[in-house]
Parts: structure tokens; sequence; C-alpha cells
């Protein structure tokens, strides 16, 4: 998609409904594969990531019918791990949440597969999910880089007993091998070796896990329990909440620009951690409302902060660029795998943050951001990276016109992102 300037905004206002939430998406589309039953999931994100998983599920043979706007999808269970006979490649574009959980389901089963992606894909880790899975018996091959993908994978089953996995790059590793758990030969101890980042999608895994019929032991996120040659079970219908990583932008826009901005599809009883992000902004000084469905936001005189926003990476992209609207400076800290995410973030957002005027510092894991009076007009590289595309619009709150260079980059989780935006955004030229 060509370019995309906005000009400077003077208002947020109005209420959004937000599309369903990537994580689960993901995750539910792969758990309905495995059950048995058939599984109606309500709210399907259509984006790319998920596009991505769902080509992958055709590749293996599952059936399933997607409605025409793709959010309602109907997906036939095999009742048991994959099974193909011919060797296969499947592309995974950049999606985390493919490439990481299918890496250990295709351990189980029987197939030969090549699991690829986008050249960013080959720069995003994956050894600590490999080396847990080669510890109960897993055949991977790096296809180019050692601890990155592609990848081969001849399945061959895995063991059970006890296993050992690294948290502190990707919560995504622990996820996979929860996922796949179930399906192992035997029970399955899994043990966290060292720091777990990113720990409430953990919550996530086990949430839907649950509603797939499979309870997990959790001690203390320190070790998992698990019973082995269990079948997932479909739980019928099921709801894909909002996207709360997608609702920040929107939560954000209402606490610099407000009015109000309402947005439905997440609140209390949500299960994605992303939710606190609210929590972040009520803490910079805006006025937050919840219900268990929706979040409200409204201005309020907001001030820097200094948080770990380790539990929140994605948000946390939201709130450096709302930072450039408060007083006072922001710390963001503790978000080293920002530089192993769509792109280097720790060093994309200081470098497009300092084009607008902003004084920045980036640590190894930390960002500060100085507030700034007046903003420069600026064209946002966006690396590939949804998020930067997304968290970057908020800009167009100075004085400034702000040119986004690739939109077309929100495709990843949030396709209709700008539309969205414009629908609770006025121009500060008609207001
Ligand atoms: O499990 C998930 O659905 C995700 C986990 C997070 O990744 P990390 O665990 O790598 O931080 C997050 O950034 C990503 O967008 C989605
Ligand atoms: C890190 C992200 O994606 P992925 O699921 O590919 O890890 C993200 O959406 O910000």
């Amino acid at each position: 998609m060509d370019r995309l300037t906005l000009q400077p905004l003077a208002r947020a206002d109005g209420e959004v409904t937000i599309p369903g939430s990537k994580s689960l998406s993901n995750r539910i589309l792969l758990l309905a594969a495995l059950a048995e039953g058939t599984t109606d999931i309500v709210n399907l994100l259509d984006s790319d990531d998920i596009a991505r998983m769902l080509e992958a599920l055709t590749a293996l043979g599952v059936p399933y019918t997607l409605s025409s706007d793709k959010t309602q999808c109907t997906v036939t269970g095999l009742g048991q791990a994959f099974r193909t006979a011919d060797p296969m490649a499947l592309f995974l574009g950049n999606a985390g949440t493919a490439m990481r959980p299918l890496t250990a389901a295709l351990c189980l089963g029987e197939g030969d597969y090549r699991l690829e992606g986008i050249a960013r894909m080959y720069e995003r880790p994956i050894g600590d999910l490999v080396d847990a899975l080669r510890q109960l018996g897993a055949d991977i091959e790096y296809l180019g880089q050692e601890g990155f993908p592609p990848l081969r994978i001849k399945s061959t089953g895995l063991r059970g007993g006890r296993v050992a996995i690294k948290g502190n790059i990707s919560s995504q590793f622990l996820t996979a091998l929860l996922m796949s758990a179930p399906l192992a030969d035997n029970d399955l101890t899994i043990v966290v070796d060292g720091e777990l980042v990113s720990k409430p999608y953990i919550d996530i895994t086990l949430d839907v896990m649950a509603k797939f019929g499979v309870t997990v032991e959790n001690r203390d996120y320190q070790e998992f329990v698990i019973r082995g040659q269990q079948t997932y079970r479909s739980p019928g219908r099921i709801m894909v909440e909002g996207d709360a990583s997608s609702a920040s932008y929107f939560l954000a826009a209402g606490a610099i620009a407000g009015g109000t901005v309402r947005v439905h599809g997440i609140g209390t009883a949500s299960v994605q951690g992303d939710v606190k992000f609210a929590e972040v902004l009520a803490q910079m000084g805006a006025k937050v409302t919840y219900s268990d469905y929706w979040i409200e936001v409204t201005k309020g005189e907001l001030n820097g902060v200094d948080v770990d926003l380790n539990h929140i990476p994605d948000a946390a992209m939201t709130i450096a660029t709302t930072a450039l609207f408060a007083k006072g400076p922001t710390a963001i800290r503790n978000v080293y795998n920002w530089r192993v995410k769509e792109t280097d973030r720790l060093h994309a957002m200081a470098t497009e943050l300092r084009k607008l005027g902003a004084e920045v510092e980036e640590g190894n894991d930390y960002i500060v951001i100085q507030p700034l009076q007046t903003l420069k007009a600026a064209n946002i590289e966006t690396y590939d990276d949804h998020r930067i595309a997304m968290c970057f619009s908020l800009a167009a709150f100075g004085n400034a016109p702000i040119t986004i260079l690739d939109p077309g980059c929100t495709a990843k989780t949030f396709p209709t992102y700008f539309a969205t935006f414009r629908s609770i955004t006025t121009d500060a030229s008609v207001d």
C-alpha cells in the first residue's frame, strides 16, 4: 500500500469494536484442528497471521469452512495429531503464533515437514524450543542458521518425562510445548529454566487448553505437569474476544486527545494480559472505566511514568508514543525481547521517535522518552512491523502531519486499522 499521510489530529471520540485476538485465534485454530469434534469459532481475526495458520491447516488435511468475511470458522477436528503421507513445506510468513506452536505440534503424529517463513522469521530465534523438543526425542534439523527457522521436522512423537525449557526470550516456546504436551506418549513435566518473559500469554494458553478439556497443573509458572495420551475435546462453540493489543491504540488516543473512546470486545472478563495496558494509562493520568466487555478512556493530564512492561511487550510500544504527550520522561523497562520481534523494536522505536524531534535513550532492554512541546513532521519507516505503523499514528495528535511509509503492514494483525482509527479522530483543520 502507498504511504499514508495523517494530517494533524485534534480529537478522539467514539466507540470501536475491536477485531478478534491474534493470540486466541491461532491457539484456538490449532487446538480445534487437533480436537475430537467440530468447533464453531466466532469472531476469528481476519489477518495475515491467521491466514498463515489456516493455510497450514489446509495443507495438513484439516477440514474447515470459513464465512465470507472470514470471522466465523467451523473446524472439523482430527481427534489426533497430524498425519500426512507426502513431504510438504508450510509457509508461515512472520507469524510467531503459527511457527512456534506448529514446530512442537508437527513433532507429534506422522509426517516430513519444512517450516518456512519470510526473511525476518529466519532471524527470530527458535533454538530454546528446538532444544526442549529434542530432549523429548524430536527430529528437527536447521535448514539455515543454527537456532533459527527454516526447519525440517520428521515426526517421531514426543516421549514425555521431564523437560527443561528457557523462557527468557519468548513465552511462545513454552506455549508451544504446553499445547503439544497432552498428545505426548507419557506424562510430561515442563521445568522453566530461568526467567519467563511475557508471562500473561501463558495464561491465554492454559485458558484455551482448558476450554478444549485439558487441565494443566501450574506450579507457580516454574513447573507445569500435563498428563500424556489425552485427546483435546471441542467445546462446540467458542468466541474469540477482541484483541487487547489492537485496542491499545484507541485507548491511547482517548488518553491523549479525548473526548472519550470506548473499546468493545475487551474488558475485565478478558483473558489477555494486554488489558493491563489501560492500567498504565490510568497511572499516567487518564481516566479509565471498565466493564466486563469494554474499556473506556477519557483524556487526563498525562505524566511520564517509569514502568517495567515485560508482561505487556506488544502494548508497551503504544506507551512509547503516548509518552510524547506526557509531562516528564517515560521509561519503559525490561523489554529486551523487543529486539527479536518483527524488527529490532528498541532500535526502530528510538530511531523513529527521534525523527519527531524527541530526545530518546535506547538501552539494551529499555527506552526512555522525553516528551515534546512541538512534534516535527516526519516520514515514519515501519520496518514491516504492524505495531510501528499503528503506534505512530498517535503522533498525529501533535501539530504536524505524520506520514506512515507502509501502512499496509498492519495486515499482520489488523488490516482495517487506519480506517478504524479515522472513524474516532477529528482533523485539527475541521475542529
Ligand atoms: O503467545 C502469544 O500469542 C504472543 C506472545 C508474545 O510474544 P513473546 O512471548 O515472544 O514475547 C507477543 O509479543 C506476541 O505478539 C504474541
Ligand atoms: C510479536 C508479535 O508477533 P508474533 O506473534 O509474530 O510474535 C506481535 O504481534 O507484536
